[in-house]
């Protein structure tokens, strides 16, 4: 896998964000669905965005993908305007990876990892990357879809689709990767698998990652930042640690929480009393 470097400015030497929102507000119809976002994202970092349901958090994550363009402020990518990249660029330089995954379309697991390849490819169908086959041979072995190589999606369960969708990702080589709850179909020991392989596949690559992720405990274990929107206003933003607080979470999601301590990583995680 390739490893993403960090830039910097050359004139100031200092670390350029490769995410930058500038006094970011959205409005969908007139109706405000996010106000005065000022945030920065370094290479390497991994983000959780957390919040109640309809505080902003995929808006959010559809402004930073191009998908939607905000209506005040600025979104940069390593210090350029989000609207001064080609589609190709953006789709080499960002990947998404939402709930629903694929649709359960008639094409076997091998192509569709190969269509991460096609901002690679030239209209011919030629990758740039001459080792893009075995690229395609390792992520199939680390996600262990090798036995499904030749299945058509549609005949996989939604958690084996959605393993497919994170190889395509993967195959991809993005600098960054925005996901959208990608966790929700999979059960407890995929969450898991899921959660190891992005870990590793971070720590290899440096790649930048930020995740909507409604599991609290999840979020708290492996991101190293995270990010809490109410009513599309940026309440927080820090560690876990500092995130993870009885009273915090209280106020954020009108909950009674008991905030413990994993027995073995020491991070913090919430269990919830009765109302
Ligand atoms: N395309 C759209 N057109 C109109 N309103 C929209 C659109 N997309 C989102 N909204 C509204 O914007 C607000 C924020 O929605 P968003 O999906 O960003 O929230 P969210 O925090 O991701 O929610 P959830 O946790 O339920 O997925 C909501 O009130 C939603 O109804």
């Amino acid at each position: 896998m390739t490893s993403v470097r960090k830039q910097h400015d050359q004139r100031t030497g200092e670390a350029v964000p490769v995410v930058e929102l500038r006094q970011v507000g959205k409005a969908y119809s007139r109706k405000p669905v996010l106000h005065d976002i000022n945030w920065q994202v370094y290479t390497g970092e991994y983000w959780g965005i957390i919040g109640p349901n309809g505080s902003g958090k995929t808006t959010l994550l559809q402004l930073i993908s191009g998908m939607e363009q905000p209506n005040t402020g600025s979104v940069l990518l390593e210090g350029r305007d989000i609207g001064s990249y080609s589609r190709r660029r953006i789709a080499r330089f960002t990947a998404v990876l939402g709930q629903e995954g694929l649709a359960p379309l008639h094409y076997p697991v091998r192509e569709v990892l190969n269509m991460g390849r096609y901002p690679y490819q030239s209209w011919l169908g030629r990758d740039e990357l001459d080792t893009a086959d075995e690229l395609i041979d390792q992520i199939m072995d680390r996600l262990d879809l090798r036995s499904l190589a030749d299945r058509p999606l549609d005949q996989l369960s939604g958690g084996q689709r959605q393993r497919v969708a994170f190889g395509k990702v993967m195959a991809q080589q993005p600098r960054l990767l925005l996901l959208d709850e990608p966790t929700t179909y999979l059960d407890i020991a995929y969450q898991i698998h899921f959660m190891e392989w992005l870990d590793e596949w971070r720590r290899e690559s440096g790649i930048t990652i930020i995740a909507v992720l409604h599991d609290l405990n999840l979020a708290a274990r492996y991101c190293d930042r995270l990010l809490a929107l109410n009513e599309g206003q940026m309440i927080h933003a820090g560690t876990p640690q500092q995130l993870m607080q009885e009273e915090k979470i209280r106020d954020l999601f009108r909950v009674e929480p008991a905030i413990v301590h994993h027995p073995d990583i020491h991070v913090p995680q919430l269990l919830l009393k009765r109302q």
